[in-house]
């Protein structure tokens, strides 16, 4: 599958054979593009799996990660892919969300809508927000129970140690190395019970956030790590600042990491190959 989809790729004629050199080198999983060019691969990819979920499952859910990811959606909505998805049968959820009203400039909704929802024809019905009335942790109760909804009444895939499996997952990485609001060190990482947990602490502004777990997000059918900045030490933050110590920075233009975009069930990643990726980019530096 691999193959044949860098064959397609490099049809593309928007698409450079750059990632290749670092797949060639025996990094499988991580891929280094431009900033165009990973646009247009990250586009590429996600139709692929549209296509294939739906057909498959007449669904295709799709969780979100804030930040930078949402620019990096930008080719989706425009041709071809506005035209040929199938917006219809997408379901999008939050891997993380900052738990502040959604017409908060902080809000990763609000930052995914202005930048990509709004511009493609979901059905409002399969967009799902926080509750924002909500403190954190109610917030986080309300948003687990919509899914186990939604995964009792199939929408959304189960894996067979009775987790959602989603078929997509967009992640973030930031600066300190945290991807959904899952940051180093913090005792969150080892939540093994919950689907959704929430912080109150968070290292990074706004303090307030819910997120998913390690296990919902490893038990997902694809991951792509979407990473397109640098990693510095220059932190007032003494939690941030120790783990960047203990992750020795480096300094590269821009990585697309796809560590199971094409693996097989039989490759599941789990919470440490997550946490894994930062050393693995620096070897590529
Ligand atoms: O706070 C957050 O940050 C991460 C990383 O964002 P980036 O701007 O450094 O790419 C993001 O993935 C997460 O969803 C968000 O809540």
């Amino acid at each position: 599958m691999k193959n044949s989809r860098n064959e397609k790729r490099s049809q593309h004629p928007n698409v450079e054979t750059q990632a290749s050199l670092k797949w060639e080198k025996g990094y499988k999983n991580v891929e280094v593009f431009s900033k165009e060019h990973l646009a247009v691969s990250l586009a590429y990819d996600v139709a692929q799996l549209s296509t294939k979920f739906t057909k498959e499952r007449g669904a295709f859910t799709v969780a979100l990660s804030g930040g930078s990811l949402i620019k990096y959606l930008r080719k989706l909505v425009d041709s071809p892919y506005a035209e040929t998805i199938d917006w219809s049968k997408w379901h999008v959820f939050w891997v993380d969300e900052r738990v502040v009203p959604k017409d908060n400039l902080e809000s990763n909704y609000k930052l995914a809508n202005d930048g990509f929802l709004s511009k493609v024809p979901i059905p409002p019905l399969n967009v799902y927000s926080i509750d924002d009335s909500l403190p954190p942790d109610g917030a986080a109760d309300v948003y687990e129970t919509t899914l186990r909804r939604l995964v009792t009444s199939n929408v959304i895939a189960t894996s067979t140690n009775g987790l959602p499996k989603f078929d997509l997952m967009l992640l973030g990485m930031g600066p300190d190395g945290h991807v959904a609001s899952l940051f180093l060190g913090h005792p969150l990482l080892n939540e093994d019970q919950k689907w959704i947990s929430f912080l109150n602490d968070s290292p990074k502004q706004p303090p307030e956030r819910i997120t998913f777990t390690f296990p919902v997000i490893n038990a997902s059918s694809n991951v792509a790590m979407v990473v397109t900045r640098e990693f510095t030490t220059s932190s007032k933050d003494g939690r941030r600042g120790r783990a960047l110590e203990q992750n020795v920075p480096y300094s590269s233009d821009l990585l697309a990491l796809q560590p199971s975009i094409q693996r097989s069930q039989e490759q599941t990643p789990t919470s440490k190959d997550l946490l894994a990726l930062q050393p693995s980019i620096q070897r590529l530096a």
